[in-house]
């Protein structure tokens, strides 16, 4: 139990000390701040000096409990960072979510925000649309993501960038009063850390990087004031370490990944059956990330005509196309003839199960389906990546024996085929090696070591305050 010792003690309630210490800097306008603040008002006029000592001795029990309550058993807020820049920093999100729900149920409230584009204006507002504009002009990609490698000039202009949205991010930032803060994102370190640096808060907030990429990532990723890095591979935490970063603050868990992959253990017949695909044939699942990016339509095609038996006029395999957020794409597939059972999806909320349902993949470089096929155990055909930060992917797929790569539509259509006939036995060993790859438990180590460092910073303030009061 706490002990406070301070004559100060009886001024102001424990709650809004601790409170005020944790948060010393923030000037918070919130609903509960009105509350505390109408307390203390009350208190200096003098309300409580008026009060019996038997009802100060009650005041005293309650303030003892309210700082239990700030200590071991308040809920903490955790506040993931990220932006619908493609699909995979939101998917890593609600991975870490689920999995701070499974582990510790309401011991931590978590919101997943962009706060750029709530907070701030152009450019960061507009960081979608941006990329979406550059990833598509791939010329125009990789001259950015290149030239903006060098320290001095991201840093620069990050810190420009904080500078001009400081106020805002503050905002922000304050809205939520987190605990803890997990960036999911490569250009959310610099400016949130400079905003919390210049608040004091460095020591007071956590602020843990979950990388998304799983070799050839950005610098951006790494800023040496974080409590933790979480890098998905060796090659990933490599990099750190050049970087510049400590051994304290790298850990290497894997890629976080939805628990309801790791987790789900329907069958795949039972799968096929509920989501009505063809429990005889076997199937291919074609992708392009949440925004159904590369060469998908010509491969459907090609594949229309590889799965298809012409001899026999009956088809080897069946094709389950997920198109994203690429309505057009969807359109165009759905209104093409074809000769094997196809299903053309567009955004889908239950990849788990279209994977579990499936064969093999064919996909484009990105790093959450890539880790998500691993943990399914689907061998993988990459038909293409995002220069830069995809490129890594590429030998971490095929260098560990768990698919290919070609941006051939003809020859990925003509791999399947062999796979689905003659050779069986090769599906069966890439689809080994992806389930030896695969690293279905690395979004538990993630939220269990930030919940062990949470503890240690609870352990550290709450030694503070027992000298302080
Ligand atoms: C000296 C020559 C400079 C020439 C170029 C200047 C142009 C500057 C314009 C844009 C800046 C580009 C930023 C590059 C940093 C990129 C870091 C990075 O890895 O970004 C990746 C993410 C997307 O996430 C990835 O998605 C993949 C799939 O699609 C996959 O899932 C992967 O796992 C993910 O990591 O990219 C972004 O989010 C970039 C958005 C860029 C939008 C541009 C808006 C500009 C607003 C703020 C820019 C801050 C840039 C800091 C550095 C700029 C220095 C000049
Ligand atoms: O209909 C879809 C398409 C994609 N995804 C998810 O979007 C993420 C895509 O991430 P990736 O890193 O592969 O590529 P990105 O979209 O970021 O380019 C993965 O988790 C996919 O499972 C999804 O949930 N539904």
């Amino acid at each position: 139990m706490m002990k406070v010792a301070s004559p100060r003690a009886q001024d102001d309630s424990i709650t809004q000390k601790v409170f005020r210490r944790v948060y010393s800097n923030f000037s918070f306008s919130t609903v509960d701040d009105d509350y505390n603040h109408n307390r203390r008002r009350r208190s200096r006029s003098g309300d409580y000096g008026k009060e019996s000592l038997s009802k100060r001795g009650f005041e005293e029990k309650e303030q003892v409990m309210e700082m239990e309550q700030m200590g071991a058993e308040r809920i903490k807020t955790v506040l993931i960072l990220m932006s619908d820049t493609g699909g995979g920093h939101r998917a890593s999100a609600e991975a870490i979510r689920d999995a701070f729900n499974i582990e510790f149920g309401d011991d931590y409230r978590i919101i997943i925000k962009d706060v750029w584009k709530e907070y701030t204006g152009w450019p960061l507002n507009d960081m979608e649309r941006q990329y979406k504009f550059m990833v598509k002009h791939v010329g125009l990609w990789s001259v950015a993501f290149h030239g903006t490698s060098p320290k001095w000039i991201h840093r620069s202009y990050l810190s420009a960038l904080a500078a001009y949205y400081a106020k805002q991010i503050e905002a922000g930032l304050m809205e939520y009063k987190p605990d803890i803060i997990i960036s999911v994102h490569p250009l959310m370190q610099h400016i949130p850390l400079w905003v919390m640096k210049r608040q004091g808060l460095q020591k007071k907030v956590i602020f843990v990087t979950v990388i998304t990429d799983l070799n050839t990532c950005h610098r951006t990723w790494f800023h040496h004031g974080v409590s933790r890095c979480y890098c998905p591979s060796k090659e990933v935490a490599k990099r750190a370490l050049v970087d510049g970063l400590g051994d304290s603050q790298i850990r290497v868990f894997g890629l976080p990944v939805r628990p309801s992959f790791p987790r789900t253990i329907i069958g795949k017949d039972d799968l096929r059956k509920e989501l009505e695909i063809d429990s005889n044939l076997p199937a291919v699942l074609l992708m392009g990330g949440g925004e159904g990016m590369g060469p998908v339509q010509k491969t459907a095609q090609a594949l229309g005509d590889s799965l298809y038996d012409s001899k026999q006029r009956k088809p080897i395999g069946q094709l389950i196309v997920i198109c994203g957020r690429n309505n057009t794409l969807a359109s165009a597939l759905a209104s093409h003839e074809w000769k094997i059972p196809i299903k053309v999806r567009g955004f889908e909320t239950q990849m788990e199960k279209w994977m579990g349902a499936c064969d093999c993949i064919i996909t484009k470089a990105g790093p959450g389906t890539i880790a998500e096929a691993l943990i399914c155990g689907l061998p993988i055909i990459l038909n293409d990546y995002i220069p830069g930060q995809e490129k890594g992917n590429v030998p971490y797929v095929v260098d560990n024996g768990a698919g290919i790569f070609t941006r051939s539509p003809k020859e990925t259509a003509k791999t399947v085929a062999g796979w689905f006939s003659s050779k069986k036995n090769e599906l069966y060993k890439m689809s080994e090696n992806a389930l030896k790859l695969a690293q279905p438990e690395a979004v538990f180590d993630i939220v269990k070591d930030i919940h062990h460092l949470s503890q240690q910073q609870q352990k550290r303030i709450q030694l503070y305050n027992d000298y302080s009061y």
